[in-house]
């Protein structure tokens, strides 16, 4: 089984190439203010630049606005958008509005929240079955939290999917075993400290995956 990887929450450009040479598919920057890993739209156009067309750029939003994700996509040279809390209508309003291969996060706390993916077929173009962070976190996502992949155990996606949530260098493999996943994302995993990515974790996920 092929297995591609998408790092994300990539904000400075030593990071950036250690994704690109270790063969990440996707690259992720985040715009969203209270994120430690939040870029800047003149960050992302610095960073687009070392981007190579093989590797795709994805915008990571929660529940933006259209002027928010249309600078994003053109400063980042976007090539996918990825959308946390953010219903359906307004999915398929940002699909329509950019043309952009768009992913919703599922946030994936109990199997009940698995079933919210199906209101994404015809909004969205894939799913991200991340996990649900702690009530009241600031963030939705990159806190390094996993979900039971058992969860999975069954269920039929409606859509391609990714897999994220709490993944690492050691634990990659297992997780694609018990899941089938084929594209998984990771932030903390590949981090020294929330928003500090490190070069060598980067490669040592990108080594796991490619094992595989
Ligand atoms: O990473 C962030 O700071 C972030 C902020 C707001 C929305 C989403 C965010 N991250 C989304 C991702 O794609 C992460 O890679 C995913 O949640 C997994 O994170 P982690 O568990 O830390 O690997």
């Amino acid at each position: 089984m092929h297995v591609t990887a998408k790092i994300c929450g990539l904000s400075t450009p030593a990071t950036l190439d250690a994704a690109i040479a270790g063969g990440a598919s996707h690259v992720g920057f985040v715009f969203f203010a209270p994120s430690p890993r939040d870029v800047s739209f003149d960050q992302a156009m610095m960073l687009a630049e070392r981007v190579p067309d093989h590797v795709g750029a994805v915008g990571v939003f929660v529940d933006p606005d259209d002027e928010t994700v249309a600078r994003a996509v053109q400063a980042g040279r976007l090539r996918a958008i990825q959308l946390h809390r953010t219903a359906p209508e307004k999915v398929a309003h940002l699909r329509t509005l950019t043309r952009m291969e768009t992913w919703a996060a599922i946030a994936v706390k109990t199997r009940a929240d698995l079933d919210l993916a199906r209101d994404y077929t015809g909004a969205a173009d894939r799913l991200l079955f991340d996990a649900k962070t702690p009530t009241g976190a600031a963030l939705p996502g990159g806190m390094g939290v996993r979900f039971d992949w058992s969860l999975l155990d069954g269920f039929r996606s409606p859509l391609p999917w990714a897999l994220s949530g709490g993944l690492d260098a050691a634990n990659v493999a297992q997780a694609v075993a018990r899941t089938g996943a084929t594209l998984v994302d990771t932030s903390s995993g590949v981090e020294e400290a929330p928003g500090v990515k490190s070069v060598d974790k980067i490669a040592a996920f990108l080594q796991a995956v490619r094992r595989l």
